[in-house]
């Protein structure tokens, strides 16, 4: 009875609320049918109460208390009436719902994220194209079909993005409903969610095809990435950026995403501030009306002057020369509206608005700055320096506001760049100030666990003096607090800091330096590697894999920092696989992420316990495991080697193990980045051994009696088998040393040693530099070929 209630209660109210209540008490319904089964399997047993009439209908109020009285017959009646009744209402509130249904039509049904109801209303709208011949109860609410827009301007694919409703936007997109359909102000259903901040809406567009559709524009010349940012939806953010969003796309202000950010974060120190003529007059900038008629301006030359809209501040401008003051640091001098203001630039390219916002934050600006920095922000980045670049040591002057990216991107931390750092300082030498101004943001290349890696110019000043190096890559590295916090993660990301400083070697990436963020966020900034990593590289190739020449070079220059990782630094790499390894311009190959490096291995240093990635973790590395030895590098590099040589071929084995632990590789099982570490396992976790390595030795079998009945499968010449079966054996110490692997015959025997005296000696072996520079050239790299010099 009281399930009926609900589910009266539910079509009543049509609320998607009372649905789900409706779902939670369905069990009440089945209980209610079961119970009237149950008498209904008393009564035809023969268990009649005595007390009851035997024969005839019930006579007399008295006669029918007696039969009342007895519970099984109340019972009886009871769930007989209750099942009877559901049936009733459920067939009179289907009739009832399909009627309001069809009143409401797709859109109503969309924006209530009503899915049912959509479900309906779509077959309904099939039937009727099938049949050509419209239903009248339908064919005036269901006209123009399910693209059609409602008299705002929306389709109802729009009003599901906007409510977030992912059941209802499935059915629609099941019934091939437009992805990204052009609504009211030119706006598709991945703007408006990015506006909402539905992120996992986002997540389904962008599956389901919006991916094509990431750069439109709406009418304003937004993106959904500009929109993101207005909003200040940081998981959007992530999701767009890491969906190729274009960060430098500008809208019709001349704005880019993060020009929006502060301008947003420039409102809000505004807002903040306690002079009332800063405010007022930063309103008035900012809704583009005239200040004349405000009394309080200060500058009453500065108050007549028209505000900057999109089209006429462009023609008015503020000029912006870079010069160099006395002291002969580069400074920007900014005139606008009759006023000059002298803003020395750092090295960053937002500098300059650093400094207006300073002054904002402390409540002395002046209306003249208000109008240079509301024209700054408006502009954007298509106002270009009036004078060359190389006035200012050779950086061009952009005002772009894309350093925020760092900010912004991290969850839920725009506030960061401006705001007091939290949580504890670290006691060591990392700096202080805000170092990441010197960096500019270029893109998101990649993304871990522990850390967002960024591409970044590096706008430091040299180190004698004021002069800004210029436009050197870097890459940018940051450690998310909120993880290494949670996770225990400190001491990781200062190891990872203290093994990168002391690597020296030409197939490591460099540290340039590292610093804390004013979020307190950990940064270390590294040589950029353009070309992407292995992984990458491995899945445009796809099956069967690289050719053996790469391979067997790539694999000599991991092996090569392996060897100086463990035999002069004493340090076990612990994370070898083809997401850490990184191609430079020249395609060499390089480690990277030292996050689960061991130090100290010698000497009993370094941890024990199951950490690694999933696949390439060595059998040996359990849960239970004492301290383990580099050998856990070699056992990874020889599954570096199967996977890029087969491209990585996933078997059925591999398949179910990982799903037993809840792991999915990707389709060519090489992709994840899960990590299992001590503060991670599960009870489940600890009993399986690592998932990889059952599957390669079947699969090492399978091709050994191949081999022997001589049907040799192409994928692997016998030398590089023979160094994939000695590297993953499953007794470490038969595994071979990194030093003694040079000399194995998949190397020597191939005309090729790899061998490293110092990092001068291995460029020399190199062979001119014909990789391909852009990753995009690199699918088509068949005919790749290298042989070294022997040594
Ligand atoms: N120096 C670099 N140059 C270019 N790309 C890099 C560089 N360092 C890292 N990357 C890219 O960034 C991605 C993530 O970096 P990294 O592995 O260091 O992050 P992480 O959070 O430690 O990841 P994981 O989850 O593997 O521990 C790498 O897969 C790589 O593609």
């Amino acid at each position: 009875m009281v399930a009926n209630l609900v589910k009266f209660v539910d079509s009543a109210a049509w609320s998607i609320r009372a649905k789900k209540v409706t779902r939670r008490l369905a069990w009440l319904r089945h209980l209610e049918t079961l119970l009237a089964f149950l008498g209904g399997g008393i009564w035809m047993a023969g268990y009649w109460p005595s007390s009851a009439p035997r024969n005839g209908p019930v006579r007399s109020w008295r006669e029918l208390s007696l039969f009342l009285a007895d519970g099984r017959n109340s019972l009886l009646l009871l769930g007989a009436g209750s099942v009877l009744l559901y049936h009733v209402m459920s067939f009179s509130l289907s009739q009832l719902h399909a009627a309001q249904v069809r009143a409401d039509g797709l859109h109503r049904a969309a924006a209530r994220g009503d899915a049912e109801a959509l479900s309906r209303l779509v077959r309904e709208l099939e039937g009727r194209e099938v049949v050509s011949c419209p239903r009248p109860a339908t064919s005036y609410l269901l006209a123009g079909g399910i693209n059609a827009l409602n008299s705002e301007g929306w389709a109802p694919v729009h009003l599901a993005a906007t409510a977030g409703a992912d059941r209802a936007l499935r059915v629609l997109l099941r019934s091939r409903a437009e992805v990204s359909a052009v609504g009211a102000g030119r706006a598709t259903p991945l703007m408006l969610s990015a506006e909402a901040g539905h992120d996992k809406t986002l997540r389904l567009l962008l599956a389901s095809g919006a991916l094509q559709g990431i750069s439109l524009e709406n009418s304003d010349g937004n993106t959904a990435l500009h929109l993101a940012v207005r909003e200040g939806h940081s998981e959007c953010i992530h999701r767009l950026l890491r969906a190729r969003a274009d960060p430098s796309a500008i809208n019709a202000q001349g704005v880019t995403p993060f020009g929006i950010t502060r301008c947003q974060k420039f409102t809000e120190s505004v807002l903040n501030s306690s002079q009332l003529s800063t405010r007022d007059a930063f309103f008035e900038v900012f809704n583009q009306r005239s200040v004349a008629r405000t009394s309080e301006v200060e500058d009453p030359q500065d108050a007549c002057q028209p505000l900057p809209s999109s089209a006429s501040s462009r023609r008015a401008s503020p000029v912006m020369t870079p010069r160099r003051s006395a002291t002969g640091s580069p400074t920007l001098t900014v005139r606008s509206c009759g006023s000059v203001l002298d803003v020395p630039v750092v090295a960053a390219e937002d500098s300059a608005l650093e400094e207006l916002f300073a002054e904002a934050t402390r409540g002395g600006l002046r209306l003249s700055n208000a109008n240079a920095i509301s024209s700054v922000v408006t502009e954007g980045t298509s106002r270009s320096s009036p004078t060359p670049p190389n006035e200012l040591g050779g950086v061009p002057v952009k005002i772009t506001g894309l350093a925020c990216l760092v900010a912004v991107a991290s969850p839920g931390v725009l506030r960061r760049l401006v705001a007091e750092p939290v949580g504890p300082r670290g006691s060591e030498s990392l700096q202080e100030d805000n170092k990441l101004s010197y960096f500019r943001i270029v893109g998101l290349v990649g993304e871990g666990s522990f850390g967002s890696v960024y591409e970044a110019c590096d706008m430091r000043p040299s180190p004698g003096g004021s002069q800004v190096l210029g436009d050197r890559r870097c890459a940018l590295k940051i450690l998310h607090r909120r993880q290494y916090l949670a996770q225990d993660m400190l001491a990781r990301a200062k190891r990872e800091r203290q093994v990168l400083k002391a690597a020296r070697h030409p197939f490591i990436v460099r540290l340039l330096c590292a610093f804390r963020t004013p979020g307190n966020e950990m940064a270390l900034v590294m040589e950029y590697c353009p070309n992407g990593n292995l992984n990458d590289l491995i899945v445009r190739k796809g099956r069967p894999g690289l050719s053996e020449a790469i391979t067997r070079k790539l694999l000599a220059e991991v092996l090569l920092a392996l060897a100086y990782l463990h035999d002069e630094l004493d340090v076990v790499f612990g994370d070898v696989k083809p997401d850490n390894i990184v191609l430079d311009t020249c395609m060499h190959a390089k480690l990277t992420d030292f996050g689960l490096a061991k130090v100290n291995v010698s000497r009993g240093g370094g941890s024990c316990g199951f950490e690694g990635s999933m696949f390439f973790v060595a059998p040996e590395v359990t849960p239970a495991a004492a301290r383990y030895s580099p050998a856990v590098d070699i056992y990874a590099l020889g599954l570096v080697a199967w996977v890029c040589l087969t491209g990585g071929r996933p078997t059925e084995v591999l398949e179910e193990r990982s799903d037993a632990i809840g792991w999915r590789p990707s389709l060519l099982g090489i992709t994840s980045n899960s990590r299992f570490d001590q503060g991670q396992k599960s009870g489940r976790e600890q009993r399986l051994p690592p998932v990889s390595h059952e599957a390669l030795r079947n699969w090492l079998d399978e091709r050994r009696s191949k081999a022997e009945t001589r049907a040799t499968p192409r994928e692997l010449s016998d030398l590089a088998f023979s160094f994939v079966d000695t590297t993953t054996e499953s007794e470490p110490l038969k595994r071979g040393r990194a030093s003694d692997l040079r000399d194995h015959p998949f190397f020597v025997e191939s005309d090729f040693s790899p061998r490293l005296h110092d990092s001068g000696d291995w460029a020399a072996l190199l062979p001119a530099c014909d990789w391909p520079r852009s990753p995009g050239s690199v699918a088509t790299q068949d005919s790749w070929s290298w042989s070294g010099p022997r040594s």
